[in-house]
């Protein structure tokens, strides 16, 4: 009999087109493994929201296996070590995985195939983006920077080619032990906040493509609506799409044989999430660091102590400014908040409230479900102005303004129930006297905040 193959499953938890999946099968029989490893990541462990997709994900995978008659195999600790032992503890020939391109994960890769013995391959594959990052190169053969310039060389590239099916998987001798998902407590106990996340999703392979199909059925209308936080006009696939229950490969291809504005926009920012991963890997710590250097000498408030009643009222959604409030209520209720308003609520962090980008960016990184290293890095910086992009941090959106125009009235009476008596005209920024006593007063008024924003910006 052929020796087993090992599947190292990271953010690629699915059976179909998976590419991994098929190349070890095609080799002889297949054990999935999922490793979870709180060392090699270090500071950027998964955050709390992400452990409870992960916990669902895992479970679902699971299940879904053991209906081919197949286990998925689970084991703790520093994922080199943790591969390296079980491919010599099940006689593995090769260990299969997908590429990844978090610095901690090409580190643990690189780590991996140095210390395997002789005999034990490491095999990767693509799959994770549209394109692998870094092959999409500017006529000099350099990376692209800038987002326009990016899609359009993407354009040329795309489609991405036809998905693979399910492949026949051949079950192994013996199974090797594995750790029960319970153990793991990926869920939350003390206090248990995932009721209301229970409740907005549907988690796994199975009901990526089931949100898949129902966006496809509204997708013409997708420009239209998609800035309209009071409609579920986008397809809500970025925690599927991050955990890769469902491959953009997918994605694309539901699309083949439809154009047409919605579409064409809907496509458009998916390819975001691949220039995302481009950026990721010309800077590697982007998450980290202002881009533009000067910044690192902007008088940042101090998150810690006079800025900290501050922090915790936009955490909680208690600033005063009901569309803020209403995205950080959502994002706390379900590990999501509409792109919007993420663009509007951590555009108030950084300008109204002057706080470090890289605060946000911490506090998106544990409480969303979608939380990704390089979409949440680059899209904190493209709104801080401190990017790799055109966008300026002199550009300071107004909440109040923003609410009206993308017509936030339904949004904000869903996550802001005091506010919910309030007529459309009022909704939006409800004077002292229309304020209910329950909702906090504005923490600062835009003119101000505007102003100390721009001072400490001319400082610089
Ligand atoms: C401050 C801030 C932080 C963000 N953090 C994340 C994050 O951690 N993870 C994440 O996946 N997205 C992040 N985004 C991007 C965007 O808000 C989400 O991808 C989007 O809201 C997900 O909803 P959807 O699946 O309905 O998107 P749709 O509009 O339906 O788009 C389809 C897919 O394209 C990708 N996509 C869309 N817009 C972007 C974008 N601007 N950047 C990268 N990918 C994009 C996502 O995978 C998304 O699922 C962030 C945006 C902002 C402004």
């Amino acid at each position: 009999m052929a020796s087993p193959q090992i599947v190292w499953l990271r953010r690629d938890l699915r059976l179909a087109d998976q590419e991994a999946f098929h190349a070890a099968a095609a080799r002889g029989p297949v054990i999935p493994v999922y490793v979870l490893d709180d060392e090699s990541p270090k500071h950027r462990t998964m955050g709390g929201a992400s452990r409870w997709w992960l916990h669902h994900s895992l479970a679902s995978l699971a299940s879904d296996l053991h209906k081919h008659s197949y286990r998925l195999i689970l084991r703790r600790g520093r994922a080199a070590e943790v591969l390296v032992a079980l491919a010599r503890e099940t006689g593995a020939g090769s260990i299969h995985a997908l590429r990844h391109y978090e610095p901690w994960w090409r580190n643990a890769e690189r780590e991996l195939k140095e210390s395997l013995p002789d005999g034990i391959k490491f095999i990767r594959h693509d799959g994770l983006y549209l394109l692998p990052p870094g092959t999409v190169t500017t006529g000099s053969g350099g990376p692209y920077k800038i987002f326009t310039p990016f899609y359009r060389a993407m354009r040329e590239r795309l489609p991405p080619g036809e998905p693979l099916a399910v492949p026949e998987l051949a079950l192994p001798e013996s199974w090797p032990e594995s750790d029960k998902l319970e153990d793991w407590n990926l869920l939350p106990t003390k206090p248990d906040w995932s009721g209301s996340m229970n409740a907005a999703w549907q988690v796994g392979e199975g009901a990526a493509h089931e949100q898949l199909d129902a966006f496809a059925e509204h997708a013409s209308k997708y420009e239209a609506e998609r800035n309209l936080p009071a409609i579920d006009g986008s397809s809500r696939l970025s925690p599927h799409l991050h955990f890769g229950e469902i491959s953009p490969r997918q994605v694309w291809s539901a699309f083949a044989d439809r154009r047409g504005k919605g579409v064409e926009s809907f496509l458009r920012e998916l390819v975001w999430r691949d220039y995302a991963a481009n950026v990721m890997l010309q800077f590697p710590d982007y998450p980290e660091h202002s881009y533009k250097v000067n910044f690192a000498n902007l008088a940042w408030r101090d998150h810690q102590g006079e800025a900290a009643a501050d922090l915790e009222a936009w955490k909680r959604g208690r600033t005063g400014y009901p569309i803020v409030d209403a995205g950080m209520r959502q994002l706390w209720a379900t590990g999501w908040m509409h792109n919007r308003v993420r663009m509007i609520a951590a555009s108030f962090l950084i300008k109204h409230l002057l706080i470090d980008w890289r605060v946000g960016e911490r506090w998106f990184w544990d409480t969303l479900v979608d939380a990704d290293y390089a979409s949440n890095g680059t899209n904190w910086q493209w709104v801080a102005g401190t990017g790799v992009d055109a966008n300026m941090f002199v550009r300071i959106m107004a909440p109040l303004l923003q609410s009206e125009k993308f017509d936030a009235a339904g949004y904000i009476r869903q996550w802001v129930p005091e506010l919910a008596g309030l007529p459309d005209e009022v909704i939006h920024d409800p004077s002292d006297m229309e304020r209910p006593d329950d909702y906090p007063p504005k923490i600062v008024e835009h003119r101000t905040a505007r102003e100390r924003a721009l001072g400490a910006f001319r400082e610089l």
